[in-house]
């Protein structure tokens, strides 16, 4: 049924998506400013920026001190207190971009292809963020399922794994991780990682080359929607030919067919991705059972759909 409660503006993500994309945020974190120090500094309109922070001020992002302005506790909190409960850092700027994305879609419909994309080296952070932001409530969850049954530290591959999530809560698991992700994005999150992790980072492009080890353990993590049938078979035979015998590979993503959420995220990687989507279970058995899998368990872990199969 049409939901009507969900037909409303983003008017906030909008108005913080462009504070944040414009310095306005960035300004005020360093210290407090008039609207026209403001405006000279981003190069704004002193009019514009007037209207839009009296905005920021009425949601909570701001707080004046006579004509100077300022970051509320609240919004420091938010952006920049890791320790704070309400910390989101700045995870909100994917859903911001991918907003963006969306309102191309009556175009994209027409053309069959995605919309044009921004290439901002900031928007690897932001997307980090958020995928980091989104799994952190399930991934101990969702990691103990996956280790279930292969005994003391297995070798695991996380293969579209930067955000390391998903490896952290296997390491506490006491498995030997590595991820492999885009050699820009294991550039960017390296950095985060300490020596004592039990994790390494291997940078290569998964439809070219997977990490080469002999593992237990493959986690797809939400990558199987970025792309089509070819390079998922292709994948999975990657896939089969790293893992032991009897070693196991386990997919979260939306599984077409038995979830309104997968026809509707079909629909974000319309807009994002030349051939990305949401695939069905037929279509994961005959894939993975093509490169040499079981047919794959379908599981609901922490609110995510896993598939499981193993190497024949
Ligand atoms: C949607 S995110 C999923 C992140 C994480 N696995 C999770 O489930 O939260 C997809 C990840 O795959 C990585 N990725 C995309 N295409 C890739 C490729 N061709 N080779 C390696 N990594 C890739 C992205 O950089 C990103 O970290």
């Amino acid at each position: 049924m049409p939901n009507q409660q969900a037909l409303i503006a983003p008017q906030e993500l909008l108005i913080i998506g462009a504070a944040v994309k414009t310095g306005i945020i960035e300004q005020l974190s360093a210290k407090p400013m008039t609207i026209d120090e403001l405006a000279l500094a981003i190069g704004a309109d002193s009019r514009a920026l007037w209207v839009v922070t009296e905005a920021l001020e009425a949601l909570g992002y701001l707080s004046k001190d006579g004509n100077m302005l300022r970051l509320s506790e609240e919004a420091l909190d938010m952006l920049y207190n890791t320790e704070s409960p309400n910390f989101t850092g700045f995870s909100f700027m994917h859903r911001y971009n991918v907003t963006n994305s969306w309102t191309h879609l009556p175009e994209v419909i027409k053309s069959g292809q995605p919309s044009p994309r921004e290439d901002a080296a900031e928007n690897t952070k932001y997307f980090m963020a958020a995928m980091g932001h989104s799994a952190k409530e399930h991934a101990r969850a969702v990691a103990g399922f996956c280790l279930t049954g292969l005994g003391d530290s297995p070798k695991v591959l996380d293969i579209g794994g930067g955000p390391l999530t998903y490896a952290r809560a296997f390491a506490a698991g006491g498995a030997r991780v590595t991820v492999q992700d885009l050699p820009n994005v294991v550039d960017y999150m390296s950095k985060f990682l300490n020596e004592d992790e039990n994790i390494e980072m291997f940078p290569g492009d998964f439809n070219v080359v997977l990490s080469p080890d002999v593992f237990d353990l493959a986690f797809l993590g939400n990558i199987c929607h970025i792309f089509g049938e070819r390079e998922n078979r292709e994948l999975f035979k990657k896939v089969a030919a790293v893992l032991k015998t009897g070693g196991k590979i386990t997919i979260v993503d939306f599984v077409r067919g038995t979830t309104a959420m997968a026809a509707v995220f079909g629909v974000n990687m319309l807009v994002n991705t030349k051939n990305g989507g949401t695939w069905t279970l037929n279509e994961y058995g005959a894939w993975l059972g093509d490169a040499g899998f079981s047919s794959p368990e379908l599981n609901e872990v922490g609110g995510r759909q896993i598939l499981t199969a193993w190497k024949k």
